[in-house]
């Protein structure tokens, strides 16, 4: 099991982020976690990621149950993170190639001496993403769109068992979110890739491949199932109180009023 969520909920500073949340997640399942802003998706990844605790209800992730060992550093190497909010705490002064490098040790910088294999490892990753080319420029020289692909790499470098994308199309033109977005597609229809969630609140980004979705609608969740029936018209014009008509497009959803 890559995730169990049983009646999780969290409380934080005295109010309540989330209540009774149930979400499972089996190996090789592509997920797309959707909720507007404040809805409490940070929330949740804060708790995969061990920096939270449920404040009730049951949470198993990666095969480990919380409160029954410790969890965090352990766990993190196994889960790869893509989002803006980690690009500002990586060293910018590495290049490209250290970035995607410290992967292999899931740590924020190069401390360790990497092998030889892992050296070949990362140089393949970056030529697989595109980023091979810049490999050597520092990393804050480099555009967002780059920036998040080597990203990418860096999390694929510690071949995670979960990988999540956290807003990855933040500040990315149209160009660069669809060259970024055809990538993931190709990372996940690879029979290898790692179980995936992806995090927006924009429905056009939702790709064929993430053919299941949560909404998650002020800490609760509103509805979880087969992204066709998540994303149709009548659930998401109930979900936002507002009507909605979503069209299907090349296997991705458009959204209008
Ligand atoms: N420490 C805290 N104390 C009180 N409230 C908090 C705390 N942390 C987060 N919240 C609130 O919990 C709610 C959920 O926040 P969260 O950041 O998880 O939302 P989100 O879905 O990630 O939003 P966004 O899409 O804007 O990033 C918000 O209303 C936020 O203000």
């Amino acid at each position: 099991m890559i995730l169990h969520m049983e009646n999780v909920s969290l409380k934080r500073d005295g109010s309540w982020i989330l209540q009774n949340v149930n979400w499972d997640i089996k190996k090789g399942e592509h997920w797309v976690l959707f909720g507007l802003n404040g809805s409490g998706k940070t929330a949740i990844l804060n708790m995969l990621n061990a920096f939270y605790f449920p404040s009730s209800g049951n949470l198993t992730v990666l095969d480990k149950e919380f409160g029954k060992t410790y969890l965090g550093e352990e766990l993190r190497k196994k889960i790869g993170f893509v989002s803006s909010a980690l690009q500002e705490k990586l060293h910018s002064n590495d290049n490209a190639f250290e970035i995607v490098l410290s992967g292999a040790f899931a740590s924020i910088g190069l401390y360790e001496r990497p092998t030889e294999e892992m050296r070949e490892k990362a140089i393949d990753l970056l030529k697989q993403l595109g980023c091979y080319e810049y490999a050597n420029r520092n990393y804050n020289t480099l555009s967002q769109g780059e920036k998040q692909r080597v990203l990418i790499g860096r999390a694929l470098m510690g071949e995670p068992e979960l990988l999540i994308f956290d807003e990855p199309t933040n500040g990315l033109d149209f160009i660069a979110r669809e060259q970024l977005l055809e990538t993931i597609q190709t990372i996940a229809v690879n029979s290898n890739s790692p179980t995936m969630i992806y995090v927006t609140h924009h429905i056009e980004e939702i790709l064929p491949v993430f053919n299941k979705t949560l909404l998650l609608k002020r800490g609760e969740v509103f509805s979880s199932g087969n992204t066709k029936d998540m994303i149709s018209s009548q659930q998401l014009s109930e979900f936002f109180d507002l009507k909605v008509t979503v069209f299907w497009q090349n296997g991705r959803p458009l959204l209008s009023k």
